[in-house]
């Protein structure tokens, strides 16, 4: 037996700075954070959103501004969500494909003010745009279809790419919409455009303030477990991410965050594909909740929580927290 007390002092490499330091295993960078923007209408506004503070919707101007701060703080990928007026919220979604929608004029802004500064990814499902608040369209029994929704998916994918989106984020979790926008973008003269999949999103209650920020919330009736992941399973996801990888996906996205780290292990172990975690709405409020009722530090807190997504095999984390955790990275 080799490397027993008081051969082997596990704390000895961790009695000061510089040595932990020198022995930690993973480390946190700017370059690892996406960063989401909430998009709404007009110009010069800011609007906090009440369940995720310190969080705002901004308009377009604002938002090409949000992203050259996301250049000058290291943060390489902003994301974007709108919320759609309810006047142009329908059944069928159709804003969603609008040359001219709110996130079209988004990344528009960003590209023109940051060129390929930042990368803008961006959101595909049709919740944003539907008066229901459902992801996808509606048959006569309220069941989400899959393939009539796919095909209004391309037409929306098809619409961002060509308003210079860089990467495409399905999050809808339908059935084949990798493989069809896919070939779209192909086809459309887009090959370099990327695909992030949402591939293992589960049906959570962690985004309730997401909802509130893009105004689906009050409108959703039911919920979304006909086509989100049931967060008891695990082989599931396995499944999900070995088809959108054979579908075209270039990377893919593990949804929620810290509740499923063994899913992102699993996933990394398995495929060894660029993995990525949205730490979602719910897990943001809660840090922040935290701090406000002063149960723990909320710098301190954002930090193990961001590292424990590289630990466990992420190349990087969406987080509403990234402005804040790029500065503390800083400096
Ligand atoms: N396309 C839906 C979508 N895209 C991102 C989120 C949630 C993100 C968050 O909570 O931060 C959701 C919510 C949902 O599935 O209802
Ligand atoms: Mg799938």
């Amino acid at each position: 037996m080799t490397g027993r007390y008081p051969n082997t002092r596990m704390r000895r490499t961790r009695a000061s700075g510089w040595s932990r330091a020198l022995h930690r295993e993973n480390q946190l960078a700017p370059t690892d954070l996406i960063w989401p923007l909430f998009v709404t209408e007009g110009s010069g506004v800011e609007e906090p959103i009440g369940t995720l503070p310190g969080v705002s919707r901004w308009s377009v101007d604002g938002i090409a501004a949000r992203a050259k701060e996301a250049a000058k703080l290291g943060i390489p990928v902003v994301a974007l969500f709108p919320n759609t007026p309810a006047e142009k919220r329908s059944d069928d979604g159709a804003e969603a494909h609008n040359p001219d929608n709110l996130m079209c004029r988004a990344i528009r802004a960003i590209k023109d003010a940051c060129g390929d500064d930042v990368g803008v990814l961006t959101d595909v499902a049709l919740d944003p745009y539907t008066s229901h608040g459902q992801d996808g369209l509606l048959d006569e029994s309220g069941y989400v279809t899959n393939d009539d929704t796919v095909a209004v998916l391309v037409d929306q994918a098809i619409n961002q790419a060509e308003a210079g989106a860089d990467i495409i984020a399905p999050s809808d979790m339908m059935d084949g919409r990798i493989h069809a926008i896919r070939m779209a973008l192909e086809m459309g003269n887009h090959p370099n455009v990327q695909i992030m999949s949402y591939a293992a999103k589960y049906a959570s209650a962690f985004y309730g303030p997401f909802r509130d920020a893009v105004g689906s919330g009050g409108l959703l009736k039911g919920d979304k477990k006909s086509y989100q992941m049931d967060p008891a399973n695990s082989d599931e996801a396995l499944r999900e991410v070995e088809l959108d990888i054979a579908e075209g996906a270039d990377s893919v996205m593990v949804k929620p965050g810290l509740a499923y780290l063994d899913i992102i292990y699993r996933v990394k172990q398995a495929f060894g594909v660029p993995v990525f975690a949205y730490q979602v709405s719910g897990e943001y409020a809660m840090i922040e909740a935290a701090e406000a009722a002063g149960i723990g530090d909320r710098d301190a807190l954002l930090m193990e929580k961001l590292i424990a997504f590289k630990r466990a095999g992420c190349s990087g984390v969406l987080t509403y927290h990234a402005p804040i955790a790029a500065r503390l990275l800083n400096g």
